[in-house]
């Protein structure tokens, strides 16, 4: 049976405004070795640029949004249009549903190629998004760390690692108060494919 997102085994990481929580093996390694081959071989991969303080750049990693084909998806000056949904990218989706008990529409998928592939700090607090999101991430691959701290007092900071396999689970007024990022790093060799799961309204 898959635990219960409210059980104390998986406590909150944020001390307060919001809920962080981390599954670490929420696909056991063999699973997890599967989708990461799947994933990168099939999902149409692209590096598109973003728009930065009124300047064009590229993003330091390749993306790509698959979901429900109605709605698009906008975030730093740039419009997604999904593709429709693969049988992986099901079975991943409704896995995670059954821990969140909500369902998500897209999910947003991040291939890091090595360690200098990152994403810097942000939230995911697009109005498109609703007032207080539920964003499902799952990871595979190399582990990466994966930052947190608090938007409004920027010295506030914890750092967990995403691990093969892992499912990390950010809701409550996280989006609002608490920004995270993928920093850059010189020891880490090998990719990393991230899903965040995301219900667009
Ligand atoms: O790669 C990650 O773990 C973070 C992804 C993320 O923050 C995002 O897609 O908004
Ligand atoms: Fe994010």
């Amino acid at each position: 049976m898959q635990q219960s997102i409210f059980n104390s085994f998986n406590e909150n990481i944020l001390p307060h405004h919001g809920e962080i929580r981390l599954y670490d093996h929420f696909f056991d390694s063999g699973k997890a070795n599967f989708f990461f081959e799947k994933l990168q071989n099939t999902i149409h991969w692209k590096q598109e640029p973003i728009w930065i303080f009124g300047k064009k750049v590229m993003q330091p990693r390749l993306t790509a949004l698959y979901g429900d084909p109605e709605k698009t998806y906008s975030y730093s000056g740039i419009t997604m249009n999904p593709i429709p949904w693969t049988a992986e990218l099901l079975e991943i989706k409704s896995s995670v549903e059954q821990v969140v008990e909500k369902p998500f529409t897209h999910v947003l998928l991040n291939f890091y190629r090595d360690g200098q592939d990152s994403m810097g700090w942000h939230r995911d607090n697009e109005s498109t998004l609703g007032p207080n999101p539920v964003i499902a991430s799952v990871s595979f691959g190399v582990s990466r760390n994966f930052q947190i701290r608090n938007y409004f007092d920027k010295s506030e900071k914890i750092q967990i690692p995403l691990n093969h396999g892992s499912l990390l689970i950010m809701q409550g007024e996280s989006q609002h108060h608490w920004e995270h990022q993928i920093p850059k790093s010189k020891k880490v060799a090998g990719g990393r494919i991230n899903l965040t799961f995301r219900k667009l309204i």
